[in-house]
């Protein structure tokens, strides 16, 4: 499963032309600094904005052909958008419920799902009982639990109080690792895109500035930013 982007944006003056190649099992960090252009990459991957060109492609074939519902894109945004009239499970169930599994076997997916992201305990609760970092284990849990063929995760961090960071980020590292598709992170944070990322596309200014892997972009930063990237 590849996935061959063209991402076009034109939001004048500022305007967007990215090249993004990711294979199956590859994690991509799109770095950069703010209003670089990053989110709207991602968006644009999603079909959550609409480009002024280009293309998406999985496995050549157009993303944007297939219905949304359709598309098999699981996202972990900002913020984690859970649906606060349900419980905890039924919240991950609903991936599997939109693909046709029946309530049971929804449920019992769900149910491993939320053991995988360490929250088999909190099942019945609902989203407002949760830290934020908890509500970010079950957006990532409701996302995998779909299927989806494709992962974007844009600043999956955001909001999360400092104490519980490195553990939700190792989990995302665990689950990421897993993830046979190809999958697309957006950070700004330096010390998540090295830890999470295979490969680092440095994002400035709607371009891409540097596209290798974290030891490469550490050896020959070609930006400041992209210095930066490493050595914090
Ligand atoms: N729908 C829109 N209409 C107009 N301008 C937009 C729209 N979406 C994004 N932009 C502009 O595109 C530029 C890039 O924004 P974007 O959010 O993609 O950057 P970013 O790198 O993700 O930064 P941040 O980390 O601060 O979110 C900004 O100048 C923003 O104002």
């Amino acid at each position: 499963m590849m996935l061959d982007a063209h991402l076009v944006a034109a939001y004048p003056p500022f305007s967007l032309d990215v090249r993004l190649r990711v294979a199956a099992g590859e994690v991509v960090a799109l770095a950069g600094p703010s209003g670089a252009g990053k989110t709207t990459a991602l968006r644009l991957v999603a079909g959550l904005a609409a480009p002024a060109g280009g293309y998406v492609l999985l496995d050549g074939a157009p993303l944007y052909a297939r219905p949304p519902g359709r598309r098999s894109v699981g996202m972990v945004l900002r913020d984690p958008l859970l649906f606060s009239h349900l419980s905890v499970l039924d919240n991950v169930a609903f991936g599997p419920r939109c693909r046709g599994a029946g309530t049971g076997e929804a449920r019992r997916a769900a149910t491993a799902w939320l053991h995988d992201v360490g929250l088999g305990a909190l099942a019945r609760a609902r989203p407002g009982e949760l830290s934020r970092e908890q509500a970010q284990r079950v957006a990532l849990a409701r996302s995998l639990a779909a299927g989806p063929r494709v992962l974007l995760l844009d600043e999956p961090l955001a909001g999360v109080a400092d104490p519980a960071r490195p553990e939700l980020r190792d989990l995302l590292r665990r689950h990421l690792s897993c993830f046979a598709g190809p999958c697309v992170l957006v950070t700004h944070d330096p010390a998540e895109a090295a830890a999470l990322a295979d490969r680092l596309v440095v994002v400035e200014n709607g371009a891409i500035v540097q596209d290798g892997t974290p030891e490469e972009v550490a050896r020959h930063p070609r930006t400041r930013y992209a210095a930066r990237l490493t050595t914090s």
